[in-house]
């Protein structure tokens, strides 16, 4: 599909329409469609930035507002309609929305080499769980042990807040998978991507979009992008474009059990912090899957860049997608954010998480299963936070929950589920103790009992407010601390529960209106 004014300018006014009945988001993305196929250096570009400037003044989102008619202005806006702009723009600087940081920081001294997760956390190993993470310190309910950034990660369908395929490409960062209230850029070249900042549409077009590019429509037919094919473009630009260095470096190390804790990341994201992420990625433990490799044969060799690449180096390409396949297959782990959706075009204080891409996350990888976890994973801004959620020793192994917690179904469902997948048998505290699902649950404590209750009631209206959010948190962690011997009583479970809830408040809520 290549640009298109005349598209473009379509897409804009049905746009208009959207704007004028006051369905903003549905506005929205028509214009982020109009700005995917307006044609470079077109007017249209500029057209299309400044009525979504618009959208976002209605919205009261004040910033979003005054950087999109930044960019109707860069993109030649027409001089003689410049005096509009510049009357929103003059309204815009009364009102500016305060920001809120991301919430969740690490709460112990990080690692020196691996300043993403804290200093007590060690890697270890033996026959029954094969690699795994350690604890040298307690840890308490609430602490963050480690908020790690996707390698990669690919954007799935169901992530959409309207499921229309014409429409499925205007609504996240191709990138790092935010909606980012569909302020997004497009790809200069394609129709089809959008990016959320200059840094994500950088590192895209440096990385592995200048591949995914020329082939995009036929790399979305499914609906989402494959990883084990992102994963080799990145791989390859990492060893500046040349599969001879790209090669070597791979065979190298295609037997190693190398982990990030074998590396440095202390510098800032610089390239060496690329490959090494690459390196502990490629030496995962992997399903024995045999995955298809025709698609991929189709699509490298008729690629308009690589073909020839491809056709010289086969075998090597293809075995190294299988292992790729196979390496996702086991360590694939969902990336989760609130969906737009169309009732809270106000409210940047969503609900819900739900799945919205994959990633490919080398330190959670080494993380195994419990049906009764001891941390909780929760994304914020596309980063996974690891959250303490019932109190560790010193020496014990960091659990996460892969599939259904003991509350949700019963350990012969669960161990199926496990063994079907992941090919262990879970011998967890849940499974060996048989601990009975929700609903079989005893209360063992009257007054938390209460105290839950009223917990729970005070969730079902919308705190639209962080600081009450997080004394609520606090509340949780200190119950569920002090009161861990009594686990799985039903008041903690619900207490715990409600705990998990606030913190994916906490990650949701940026704006204060
Ligand atoms: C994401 S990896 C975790 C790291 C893994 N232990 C390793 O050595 O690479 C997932 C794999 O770990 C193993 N695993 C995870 N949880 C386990 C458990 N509770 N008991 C035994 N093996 C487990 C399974 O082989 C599973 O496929």
């Amino acid at each position: 599909m290549e640009k298109s004014n005349e598209k473009s300018i379509i897409f804009r006014q049905e746009g208009n329409e959207f704007y004028k009945k006051r369905e903003f988001l549905s506005a929205l993305l028509k214009y982020n469609q109009s700005l995917c196929y307006a044609e470079k250096n077109s007017e249209n570009l500029a057209h299309a930035y400044a009525n979504r400037s618009a959208v976002y003044f209605e919205m009261k989102l004040y910033e979003k507002c005054l950087s999109n008619i930044n960019y109707a202005i860069s993109n030649n806006y027409p001089q003689e309609n410049l005096e509009i702009l510049n009357k929103r723009s003059e309204k815009c600087k009364d009102q500016v929305n305060k920001i809120y940081e991301n919430y969740f920081k690490l709460s112990h001294q990080a690692n020196k080499r691996i300043p993403f997760i804290a200093s007590s956390l060690q890697l270890n190993h033996d026959t029954k769980y094969g690699k795994h993470v350690i604890t040298n310190k307690n840890l308490s309910v609430g602490d963050v042990i480690a908020i790690e950034k996707p390698f990669c990660c690919v954007p799935i369908i169901e992530s959409r807040f309207v499921k229309i395929p014409e429409l499925n490409n205007y609504q996240r960062c191709n990138n790092c998978l935010r909606d980012n209230q569909l302020d997004l850029t497009p790809c200069s070249f394609c129709c089809q991507v959008m990016f959320c900042s200059t840094d994500c549409q950088n590192h895209a077009m440096r990385f592995y979009h200048k591949y995914e590019c020329p082939i995009i429509s036929e790399l979305l037919k499914s609906g989402s992008i494959n990883m084990a094919l992102r994963i080799f473009f990145i791989g390859l630009s990492i060893f500046d474009n040349d599969i001879e260095k790209f090669k070597k470096c791979v065979n190298e190390n295609r037997n190693a059990s190398k982990t990030i804790f074998d590396y440095n990341f202390s510098s800032v994201e610089n390239e060496d912090y690329l490959k090494n992420y690459f390196l502990s990625l490629i030496c995962l433990s992997r399903s024995t899957k045999k995955f298809s490799l025709t698609p991929y044969e189709n699509i490298l060799s008729t690629h308009p860049l690589l073909q020839a690449v491809f056709n010289e180096n086969r075998e090597f390409i293809l075995d190294f997608i299988q292992r790729q396949c196979q390496i996702s297959d086991h360590n694939f782990h969902g990336i989760f954010s609130s969906s737009l959706s169309a009732s809270d075009t106000l409210s940047d204080m969503r609900n819900l998480q739900m799945s919205i891409g994959s990633g490919s996350l080398p330190f959670a990888s080494l993380i195994n299963h419990s049906c009764s976890p001891n941390v909780m994973r929760i994304c914020e801004d596309g980063k996974v936070v690891f959250i303490v959620c019932r109190p560790i020793q010193k020496g014990s192994q960091i659990f996460d929950c892969y599939k259904d917690n003991f509350l949700m179904e019963s350990k012969e469902s669960r161990q199926l589920k496990l063994f079907n997948e992941f090919a262990f048998k879970c011998e967890c505290e849940a499974c060996e103790k048989n601990w009975p699902t929700f609903k079989a649950l005893t209360m063992k404590d009257a007054k938390l009992m209460k105290i839950a209750k009223k917990l729970n009631e005070e969730m079902q209206i919308i705190i639209n407010n962080r600081n009450q959010t997080s004394k609520k948190v606090q509340i949780c962690k200190e119950i569920l601390q002090k009161n861990f011997e009594n686990y799985p009583s039903m008041e903690l479970c619900i207490i715990q529960k409600i705990f998990a809830a606030l913190c994916l408040k906490l990650a949701e809520c940026k704006v204060l209106f």
